[in-house]
């Protein structure tokens, strides 16, 4: 795929950006989620991850993001040794998890704006981010006025309004309709075309182009289980 690193506002990744994970183990609780999990991921690649209800896929993300520290094994970005705290790495990634990740009680324009500078990006980019999501109608409204997909297409409008180039998507298209998930679908292809990377999870088809992980190949086959699931969680 060819590499244009100037071409599209929501990308600027780095010529050769690599993101490479070696032996990556994540336990939660008591138990091992994953063990000796080994991907490679170049700009303009999608890696999809796939797997069953609770077989890793957002603790892999987290993992990725820097929300949590890997149990063994090594990220690698670009080249470079990600240490456990995930600096260096998850300044160049944009994180879309289950929760919107914005205020309720703020309009859709307060919310985006404060990402915007939070994440180092230009307000210039608001309008763009808010046309990309169909979402001018919907800026003036509190966040929490608006319905799970549109709260969602809020989310999605988070990865325009800074320029990164690592997305990290959870289940992008949950609460989605059809024309939203081709606007996703849209907004992705973009973004790699560009030279960016992502790493998807889902459990429906996305119309990308992506190679597949399956989380289920990377469980170890001895599990020593917590008896009761409250004394094994985290915060
Ligand atoms: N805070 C926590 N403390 C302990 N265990 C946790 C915690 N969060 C998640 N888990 C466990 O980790 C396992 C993997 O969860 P995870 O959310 O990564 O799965 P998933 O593959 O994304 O699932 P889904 O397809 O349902 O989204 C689950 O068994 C879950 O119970």
């Amino acid at each position: 795929m060819m590499f244009h690193p100037t071409k599209h506002p929501t990308s600027s990744p780095k010529a050769r950006t690599t993101l490479n994970a070696q032996a990556l183990a994540c336990r939660r609780g008591q138990r091992f989620l994953f063990a000796g999990l080994d991907f490679s991921l170049e700009h303009g690649r999608i890696l999809i991850l796939r797997g069953p209800n609770g077989s890793g896929k957002t603790s892999l993300l987290r993992l990725l993001a820097g929300l949590s520290r890997p149990e063994a094994g090594q990220l690698f970005w670009c080249g470079m040794a990600v240490p456990p705290s995930g600096a260096g790495l998850s300044e160049q990634v944009h994180y879309v998890g289950h929760s919107s990740g914005m205020k309720a009680a703020f309009s859709v324009t307060d919310n985006l704006r404060f990402w915007a500078r939070y994440l180092g990006g230009a307000e210039d980019r608001l309008e763009a981010s808010l046309e990309a999501l169909d979402l001018e109608a919907l800026a003036h409204l509190p966040v929490g006025a608006l319905s799970a997909g549109q709260q969602r297409r809020v989310s999605l409008a988070r990865l325009l309004v800074a320029p990164r180039p690592l997305w990290l998507l959870d289940e992008p298209t949950v609460a989605l309709d059809s024309d939203n998930q081709h606007r996703l679908t849209g907004l992705i292809q973009t973004h790699v075309q560009n030279g960016g990377m992502a790493v998807i999870a889902t459990h429906t088809p996305l119309g990308v182009d992506g190679a597949n992980l399956d989380l289920r190949d990377f469980q170890p086959e001895a599990q020593h289980m917590a008896h009761d699931p409250l004394l094994a969680f985290e915060d």
